[in-house]
């Protein structure tokens, strides 16, 4: 089995990394029916303020684009809501009560938080059904079951992934061999075999064809309400074909949010964009 460098590791891999357990999937509360709550999230990097009072909320369910000019402080908010980066002040909550500033990144994961990178990650010397199923052997839940055969609620739980990510007809091809949208789609239908409450997407249309990107943006419409997503993302015909609450950051807080077309006749936001 090939194993991608530890850098660029999906936190699907990190989550069975075998580290205590201090989550239970399940017990996220969602009452309010908020699944993501940033307050005043501060973060500096040696004085600089890459994130300056950050507050912003996702609803269960919610497709949430995250735009912004380079430097916005877009990937910092990520690395906050994954336990990749500590704030220096301010709240991060996963549901009601999970406080994402105090847990470990993979226990941040098992809760029910996947991070898809902007390079795909998958085992390129396997099949497309082979990453699925071993991306559900990754999650220590269900290894017990599969240690021996695949059962087969496993086996349709991989199957209707692969119809969710449209390759079906592609289960038996190696993902070495896949177009680099296909290999998009398959790391994504990896995180969704840990049944993630909600999908961070960081740039996950950059390389794709037009075809794919309008594909692409069908699936995450598709997987919204069952699960909440948070898009970082640049190309605004994506943005637009999404369709849902747009939010711009600008030197690490809200500029403005709201609709695509809201958004961008903003004076603010075309001054960031266009004015310098
Ligand atoms: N580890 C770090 N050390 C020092 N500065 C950092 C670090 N990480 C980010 N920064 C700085 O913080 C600011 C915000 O960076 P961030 O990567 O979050 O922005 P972004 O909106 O994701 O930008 P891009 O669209 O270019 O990816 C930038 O000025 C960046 O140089």
């Amino acid at each position: 089995m090939i194993t991608p460098a530890i850098e660029d590791r999906p936190q699907w891999a990190d989550a069975s990394a075998g580290q205590a357990r201090a989550v239970t999937p399940g017990a996220l509360d969602i009452a309010h029916g908020v699944i993501l709550y940033l307050d005043e999230i501060s973060v500096s990097f040696d004085g600089f303020k890459a994130l300056n009072k950050l507050s912003l909320h996702i609803d269960v369910g919610e497709l949430r684009c995250i735009i912004g000019p380079n430097g916005a402080g877009k990937t910092t908010m990520m690395d906050v809501i994954t336990g990749k980066t500590r704030p220096d002040s301010g709240k991060a909550f996963f549901g009601q009560t999970l406080d994402l500033t105090r847990l470990k990144e993979p226990e941040i994961a098992h809760a029910g938080i996947g991070r898809k990178f902007q390079k795909p990650t998958v085992f390129e010397q396997h099949t497309v059904f082979e990453n699925l199923e071993l991306a559900m052997k990754m999650d220590k839940r269900v290894w017990r079951s599969l240690f021996y055969k695949l059962d087969s609620e496993a086996r349709g739980r991989i199957e209707t992934v692969m119809e969710q990510i449209r390759l079906t007809a592609q289960a038996h091809r190696l993902a070495g061999l896949l177009s680099h949208g296909q290999k998009q789609w398959l790391e994504i239908g990896m995180l969704l075999m840990q049944e993630p409450r909600l999908l961070l997407l960081d740039e996950p249309v950059a390389g794709m064809t037009d075809d794919e990107t309008m594909r692409t943006a069908e699936l995450f419409v598709s997987l919204a309400g069952q699960h909440s997503l948070v898009v970082v993302e640049h190309d605004m015909a994506f943005v637009e074909k999404l369709g849902g609450k747009v939010t711009v950051l600008h030197e690490g807080s809200v500029l403005a949010e709201g609709d695509l077309a809201t958004v961008q006749a903003d004076d603010r936001v075309i001054e960031v964009y266009l004015g310098r």
